[in-house]
């Protein structure tokens, strides 16, 4: 059985936030009301689209409803890919991975059909053993029936696996499913929500290097 890296997407694979804050200001521009700054966005994310716009729509005084969570996730969805990137030295990290033997996948809390998109925009589809979104599993991290469900669908084992993510949800995630987890410093998430993890990486760089330890 290969070696199993299981990637968080958001803050971790992919910087995101401009996608993100570009669809939440289009919202608040449809009801009038003002943009956000960027570290506005980035504090909202995390823990999947109904959340964010709870967040956003409660930061702005409007009501959530489900009318506005269904334009958002519609719009951002058909718009992912505008500004998104993946972040600096993780095509070099995946690929050096997948020769070294390791299987990769994602396990994001952001919705399967957006997930997909914007994988495919990127040109990372079937690059992944296995993809779980946000609406993949009945329940989504931090609950580590998501991670292992993903873990899982990759046909990998939890004593050969890691997680690779930026946010309080995946080391609690992970630390549910009995996985190291190693924070990606680089990502949206502050450096108190590394409590937990295995280590915290300052560069995608460190990951080969680092993932090499866990599992030689
Ligand atoms: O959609 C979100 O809120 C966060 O997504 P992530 O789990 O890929 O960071
Ligand atoms: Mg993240």
């Amino acid at each position: 059985m290969p070696r199993l890296a299981v990637f968080d997407l958001d803050g971790t694979l992919v910087d995101s936030a401009p996608d993100i804050h570009a669809a939440l200001d289009r919202l608040m521009a449809a009801e009038g009301r003002p943009p956000f700054t960027r570290a506005e966005v980035t504090a909202m994310i995390g823990d999947g689209v109904r959340v964010l716009v709870q967040r956003a729509t409660t930061a702005r005084g409007l009501e959530f409803t489900e009318d506005r969570l269904a334009r958002f996730t519609a719009d951002y969805t058909a718009r992912a890919a505008e500004r998104t990137v993946l972040f600096p030295g993780i095509a070099e990290a995946l690929a050096a991975l997948q020769a070294a033997g390791w299987a990769l996948a994602v396990c994001t809390n952001k919705p399967a059909a957006a997930t997909a998109a914007l994988l495919a925009a990127l040109g990372l589809e079937g690059r992944f053993a296995a993809v779980g979104g946000g609406d993949s599993f009945p329940v989504r991290k931090p609950d580590p029936g998501h991670l292992l469900g993903t873990l899982r669908a990759a046909g990998g084992d939890p004593a050969r696996a890691v997680m690779i993510g930026d946010h309080r949800n995946d080391v609690l995630a992970a630390r549910g499913a009995g996985l190291p987890c190693l924070f990606a410093g680089w990502g949206y998430g502050t450096p108190a929500m590394a409590e937990g993890a295995a280590a915290t990486l300052a560069r995608p760089e460190a990951l080969v290097p680092v993932l090499r330890q866990f599992l030689p």
